[in-house]
């Protein structure tokens, strides 16, 4: 067990000051182009909300961006475990948690640093933005000021004030605590624990978990100074509320036979000795961040039995507030909650160690490609990429902050409710998120063919740095040199291929013979190919099983790169292949097909296209819903080349399929669902559609660019579909971050698509 992400400190500060410095910018919601727009924005238009507020304060939910924004709000006199740094030093972490709240749950969220030790001034400060915001999320805050300032907040405050170092760490802890005991047979109310910190988040883990069942005498509380034992007098009223009678004096001396350590102090404060003395079976929580009380490959060789739990997510087990304070806040302000109280934080504690006890979903099991992701060890809480949380913790949370009548707008129609929480996200993002740690579970050999050009070899490093896997690089006798200039400290610890020595060349010679020889080509010309030709090399080594495998197309036209391939690798059998672009908007995401090989389908073809797309949306999260793309929907106006789309409908007709599909339509109508029911009542869609078949190569190629060009970020691809091994061609466009992308799905691609059953017309 170690860590698989690695990363040096230039590029943590690379990644923050690259582009737009920070991590956050603030986007309108509203178009601001013509003057009208900015009457009605501004002056004098906006004097109307101002007067219906000013009459109407609930208004305030209704007109302004209130009710969907949280404010993270710090002093940094406790950043994570690395102490007092200051209001500004806070501001990356907070920044981090903005963008968090945005990621998993859809809440807007702004970083608010406000320099001040003082309690009571930064109690001012903070209750006096009440207007501005629908809940204030306070963040690394030492104790015991962080105690005083949350209970004077929610008094003055009438909107949800949360300590999430407190809270939200407590709830997950609880809700691990719950399923680790579950593994080991035991019973809350008889653990022995022992918390080592009595701060902010150790205080208020202690509380939850007693208040929960734990026993208040079998919590053994640490600080600084050892135990917290009842003949202490320098305990403030927090500290000692949790003071038990024990002749135990070190953390060494209390852990003797405890079940449970649960850490809340600071780097490396835990032991290997002290780890072999706990019970059998022991449960570790090391939730020091950024490094941990112990290393979990330390505590495992201490004590190969214990369950182990970190705050980090380079290791199984995050037990981190990022599992709560989203999704919390999700479903508080969606019930206006005037506060989020004991029954909310403990229905997300038990929603969410429910969550990781309930089979793993197909989207989340695939990505994972193989390892076991179900409840056990190693699987003791869901993974904050974990798609079905958005659902799951919002309605537990709003349940109960309507059963204990804090909710000032309770939920008519939870079923509505779930498909609007579902709707927030867009599940490709999570899918996406998930290949990344798939590939980190299942690390794979990525061939990538083109090792000379320093966008690939950036890719490469990243793509092992990441611990995505191996990258094979192709390449001459300078890669290593290269790879040098662009930092690498040692080049020899990648792999490098070379096509003109390398003792590999005269299988591939044998093998790429041995398929084309019936196909016109002769030895001398095949031995040219697979020493000049990187594309063939890197093929034939795929092939051969050098590799797990392939991308390519960086420095020549898609066609040209697939053609080479296509004389090494056969295409998968019964099809042609394709290429799928994806189109990941914030809450959608539109496939476009093909945007790579056949310039204009058959009917046969668009079916073929359409049933493996449609499988493809499946593993991307989506329901497929495919449309048939042209100029004319439904006839109107007249014109060409429409014929095969109509067939390509007729024969899906004919095949029993698991998705829906219509056509031919334009993709004005394909998108939206209200002109389908209002102009063409008999279309078969019930909703947009999200896999746009297009009339043909020039216009789906042309439409995937354009939006490339406009949106670079959103759009990937092509993926290729279809090749009897996982290569995958990248635009010549490509950044370095879309080839690691892309490698990362061509690693996954060997499991990747499934054809839906074909069953008798
Ligand atoms: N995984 C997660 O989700 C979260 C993890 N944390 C982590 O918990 C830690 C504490 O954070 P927080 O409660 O906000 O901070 P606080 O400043 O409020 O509390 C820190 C506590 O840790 C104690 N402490 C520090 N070093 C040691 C040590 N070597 N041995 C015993 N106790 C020690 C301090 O003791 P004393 O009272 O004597 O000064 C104090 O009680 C941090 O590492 C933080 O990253 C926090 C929130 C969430
Ligand atoms: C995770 C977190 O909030 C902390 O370590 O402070
Ligand atoms: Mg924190």
């Amino acid at each position: 067990m170690e860590s698989n992400v690695k990363f040096t400190a230039e590029e943590a500060l690379d990644f923050h000051a690259s582009g737009r410095p920070g991590k956050i910018e603030i986007v309108a919601t509203k178009p601001m182009a013509t003057q009208r727009d900015l009457s009605l924005a501004y002056s004098p238009g906006v004097a109307v909300p101002v007067e219906a507020i000013a009459a109407d304060p609930g208004k305030a939910y209704d007109l302004t961006a209130k009710g969907n924004l949280v404010a993270v709000i710090s002093n940094g006199t406790a950043i994570l475990g690395l102490g007092n740094l200051g209001a500004l030093a806070s501001k990356p972490v907070m920044e981090g948690k903005a963008v968090l709240f945005k990621r998993f749950a859809d809440v807007d969220s702004i970083d608010l640093e406000v320099a001040t030790e003082d309690a009571d001034a930064f109690i001012n400060a903070v209750a006096l933005l009440e207007p501005s915001f629908g809940g204030i999320n306070l963040e690394d805050i030492a104790a015991p000021d962080c105690f005083r300032i949350e209970a004077a907040l929610k008094e003055r405050m009438n909107i949800p004030v949360f300590h999430d170092d407190q809270h939200g760490t407590a709830i997950i802890t609880a809700a691990g605590l719950i399923n680790a005991c579950h593994l080991t047979n035991r019973k809350m109310k008889d653990v022995k624990v022992v918390c080592n910190g009595a701060g902010a988040a150790a205080i208020a883990c202690t509380e939850l978990i007693k208040a929960m069942g734990v026993a208040n005498n079998n919590v053994i509380m640490c600080d600084r100074k050892g135990v917290i034992h009842k003949g202490r007098d320098d305990l403030d009223q927090w500290k000692s509320a949790h003071a038990v009678d024990t002749d135990a004096r070190t953390l060494g001396e209390a852990l003797v036979g405890a079940d449970v350590f649960l850490g809340l102090s600071a780097a490396g404060a835990l032991k290997p000795d002290m780890v072999v003395a706990m019970a059998p079976q022991p449960i570790i929580f090391a939730m020091a961040n950024p490094d941990p009380e112990i290393l979990p490959e330390d505590a495992k060789a201490a004590r190969p039995d214990a369950i182990i739990a970190t705050g980090r997510s380079d290791y199984p087990n995050q037990v981190n507030n990022v599992l709560g304070f989203p999704f919390i806040f999700r479903g508080a302000l969606d019930v206006r909650a005037t506060a989020i109280n004991e029954e909310m934080k403990i229905a997300a504690a038990t929603a969410l160690a429910a969550l990781a006890r309930e089979a793993v979903p197909e989207e989340v099991a695939a990505a994972y490609g193989g390892k076991s992701q179900s409840f056990g060890p190693d699987y003791i809480i869901p993974a904050p990429f974990d798609p079905r949380l958005i659902e799951i913790v919002p309605i537990a949370v709003a349940e109960a902050a309507m059963r204990t009548g804090v909710a000032q707008k309770p939920i008519e129609d939870m079923d509505a409710y779930r498909t609007a929480l579902r709707a927030r996200l867009n599940p490709t993002a999570s899918v996406l998120s998930l290949a990344f740690e798939a590939a980190r579970l299942n690390p794979k050999r990525v061939l990538f063919a083109e090792g000379d050009e320093p966008n690939v070899l950036r890719a490469a490093i990243a793509f092992k740095e990441g611990g995505y896997g191996t990258p094979v690089l192709i390449g001459r006798e300078d890669v290593r040199e290269k790879l040098a200039e662009l930092g690498v400290e040692n080049p020899g610890d990648y792999e490098v291929l070379n096509s003109r020595n390398s003792p590999l060349v005269g299988r591939a010679v044998d093998f790429v013979y041995g398929k084309r020889q019936r196909c016109g080509m002769l030895r001398r010309e095949v031995e040219r190919m697979v020493n000049q030709d990187r594309n063939t090399f890197a093929a034939a080594m795929l092939a051969l099983g050098e590799g797990d495998a392939m991308i390519t197309g960086t420095t020549r036209p898609f066609s040209q790169s697939l053609a080479q391939v296509r004389t090494v690798v056969d295409d998968e059998a019964g099809g042609t292949p394709f290429g799928i672009s994806i189109v990941v908007g914030r809450q959608r995401t539109v496939l476009i097909a093909d945007t790579a090989v056949t310039e204009r389908p058959t009917a046969e073809q668009y079916a073929a296209i359409a049933i493996r797309a449609a499988a493809f949306a499946r593993r991307m999260g989506q329901e497929p819903r495919v449309a048939f793309v042209s100029y004319t929907t439904f006839g109107n106006p007249p014109g060409r080349h429409i014929e095969e789309l109509r067939d390509a409908v007729k024969l899906l007709d004919t095949i029993v399929t698991d998705f829906e599909y219509e056509g031919e339509m334009g993709p004005d109508v394909a998108l939206n669902h209200e002109a389908q029911t209002k102009f063409y009542p008999f279309s078969r869609l019930t909703g947009p559609a999200n896999i746009l078949i297009m009339p043909g190569l020039q216009s789906a190629n042309i439409s995937a660019k354009l939006m490339r060009a406009i949106s670079a970020e959103s759009v990937l691809g092509p993926y290729l579909v279809g090749m009897a091994l996982p290569v995958q061609i990248a635009p010549m466009t490509a950044s370095s971050s879309d080839l690691v992308t892309l490698a990362v799905l061509a690693a996954g691609g060997a499991d990747a698509i499934r054809r839906p059953k074909a069953k008798k017309a």
